[in-house]
């Protein structure tokens, strides 16, 4: 998927939202990627993050809801490395990662606010496919997401 997200404005100007007021790091081997919207909302507990990573991901992009916390990491390698074998085109995370390095060598793209590396804890929590906002965007699952290094929107038709 060859695109650049500032295109994409200019081209779909009344159409597409554009998240905001956050400063986002690309730390996945893809920075360009996008697809349909599914949505996870959690706090410091991953595991609905791992559960729908192991899932079949063809076309689809993970959006999380982490709180914006950084106190603990929704994704590192070996999560993120299941999302590639099931064709993820990425992982949008509001909230942290871990094991950048290993990160950065997986044909996906892994967005999020920073890196820490303690991992979270798994106690069954969190929600999936609700609508979530954060820089002041709603995703609602079904919708379409691009994100690159320029930034992240979303679009309820697919623009690519
Ligand atoms: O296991 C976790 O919760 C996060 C992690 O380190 C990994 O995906 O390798």
């Amino acid at each position: 998927m060859t695109f650049v997200t500032c295109d994409l404005c200019d081209e779909n100007a009344d159409s597409v939202s554009v998240v905001t007021g956050h400063n986002w790091f690309s730390y996945g081997g893809r920075s360009a990627f996008g697809g349909e919207v599914v949505t996870v909302k959690c706090f410091e507990d991953n595991s609905r993050v791992k559960e729908h990573l192991a899932t079949d991901g063809k076309g689809k992009v993970l959006v999380v809801d982490g709180g914006g916390s950084l106190r603990n990491a929704l994704i590192g390698d070996m999560i993120a490395e299941n999302a590639v074998k099931n064709g993820w085109e990425g992982v949008i995370i509001y909230g942290a990662c871990r094991d950048v390095d290993e990160l950065a060598k997986l044909d996906i793209g892994v967005v999020t606010l920073g890196c820490v590396p303690i991992k979270s804890v798994r106690r069954d929590e969190g929600q999936l496919n609700i609508d979530i906002t954060f820089g002041g965007v709603t995703f609602h699952p079904g919708e379409y997401v691009y994100a690159d290094n320029n930034g992240i929107i979303t679009s309820r038709h697919a623009l690519l």
